[in-house]
């Protein structure tokens, strides 16, 4: 597969990966679903009147549309199709766009001047726990040293219903939130700004199709409801949590932003990078138990640039393929009372920590509930985020002489807002 469009062998975007977004630019401010290519972004409504297969030809509207819901809720026989569309429109051998100067000055942006927004519109976004390495280190801090993991976590992949309202596109500031604490034991809570402020390493991914109330959907095709993923950072803010998840889960401090990187990398790009399951013990019962692999190979990398500063500091080198439960069991255990998913809803990995501890997703666990404070380059040390540093989480996969990549998670920490009462 050669592509006419040039990039340098190992970027994120070339033709093998192929992930949708939406844009706009300053000139044309209304938001538009693009492909990255390189450093280019292929405009879809521009070309939609190219996709003439038997899936596409009647819905070319779906890529004139300023997010990705409609196209997600084709389901993946049209996502195929549109794949192997934009593949051949892309290739060094096919005249059709290549050699059509005029509509090739129309239908390429560069990534550079375009405005990212989020993909799609999120009717509803649900946060996973599905890291063994997670779950334990967080059960031991928060819980129980010899009992970490809670009865339940090992027979279902435990998770929240989180706020679609608060989750943004990567590059937006998130204000350290206020919020009550128990700072001594036993005496009454306090009311002010976080002072543990954290980030949490995640991917998520975007639902596609539907289904009914009442309909669970199935083990075995619930392939055909993960559209793609991207990098999540689920902002969080520890002492606030600490205090107030007793008994229903996380809550405020959950709500504070939760920033998504903005090209949605297809599960038919990450098909090259399956690995095995993670093992299972107990056996899922049968609702949940699939034997075919749907784990991915995908690099992630935490790094913290402080404010002032241009030098960042990698803090965190993990892996996707460390979850334990599979986006497959998390997408049919969330449906398994009924619950309906529609196209567009958003469902994060929960935070993504392998056995190392350099492989923490998170600086609670990385710096051990601020026991084990970690030194950045700038000899600054971290126990949680302070204003001003700036997350920037990255992931890709490595093929063989390419790499599938995400892009970039990016956001400022600000300083709390004054508030008035
Ligand atoms: O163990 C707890 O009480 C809570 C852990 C979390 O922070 C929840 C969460 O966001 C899930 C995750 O990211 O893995
Ligand atoms: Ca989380
Ligand atoms: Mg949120």
């Amino acid at each position: 597969m050669k592509c006419f469009i040039k990039y340098p062998k190992y970027c994120d975007f070339p033709i093998e990966n192929l992930p949708y977004g939406v844009f706009s630019t300053v000139n044309d401010p209304v938001p538009k679903i693009g492909v990255a290519i390189g450093d280019q972004i292929l405009n879809l409504n521009v070309i939609a009147h190219l996709f003439q297969g038997p899936q596409l030809r009647d819905k070319q509207h779906v890529f004139q549309e300023g997010t990705l819901n409609s196209f997600m809720g084709l389901g993946l026989p049209a996502w195929k199709e549109a794949r192997e569309t934009i593949q051949k429109l892309l290739s060094e051998n096919v005249p059709l766009l290549k050699d059509d100067a005029v509509l090739r000055e129309r239908a390429f942006v560069s990534q550079e001047d375009a405005i990212m927004h989020l993909p799609a519109k999120i009717g509803d976004y649900t946060d996973f726990y599905s890291s063994i390495h997670h779950a334990t280190n967080v059960g031991m801090m928060f819980r129980d040293k010899n009992n970490a993991l809670t009865p339940n976590w090992k027979y279902l992949p435990v998770g929240y219903h989180g706020r679609a309202s608060s989750v943004v596109i990567s590059g937006t500031p998130i204000h350290r939130p206020h919020g009550q604490t128990l700072v001594i034991e036993g005496a009454p809570p306090v009311f002010g700004p976080c002072k543990l402020m954290d980030f949490e390493l995640e991917m998520a991914f975007f639902v596609g199709g539907s289904n009914n109330l009442g309909e669970p959907l199935s083990i075995t095709d619930a392939h055909e409801h993960i559209f793609g993923f991207v990098i999540m950072n689920d902002w969080s803010a520890r002492d606030i949590q600490k205090w107030e998840y007793i008994p229903l889960g996380p809550f405020t401090a959950k709500n504070v932003g939760t920033s998504i990187s903005p090209w949605v990398v297809t599960t038919l790009a990450l098909e090259p990078f399956i690995v095995d399951n993670y093992p299972q013990d107990p056996e899922p019962f049968p609702y949940l138990k699939h034997d075919d692999k749907f784990n991915f190979d995908i690099n992630l990398q935490v790094d913290i640039t402080p404010k002032d500063s241009i030098i960042p500091t990698t803090i965190c080198r993990s892996n996707f393929k460390y979850l334990y439960w599979t986006a497959k069991q998390q997408l049919v255990h969330h449906t398994i009372t009924g619950c309906n998913v529609n196209p567009g809803d958003l469902m994060g990995s929960g935070t993504i920590s392998g056995d190392a501890s350099d492989s923490f997703g998170s600086l609670l666990e990385l710096s051990w509930k601020g026991t084990k404070p970690i030194t950045l380059n700038d000899g600054t040390k971290r126990k949680f985020l302070q204003d001003g540093d700036t997350i920037t989480m990255k992931g890709f996969c490595e093929g063989n002489g390419y790499n599938v990549g995400f892009g970039e998670c990016v956001g400022k920490l600000l300083p709390a807002k004054i508030l008035q009462f």
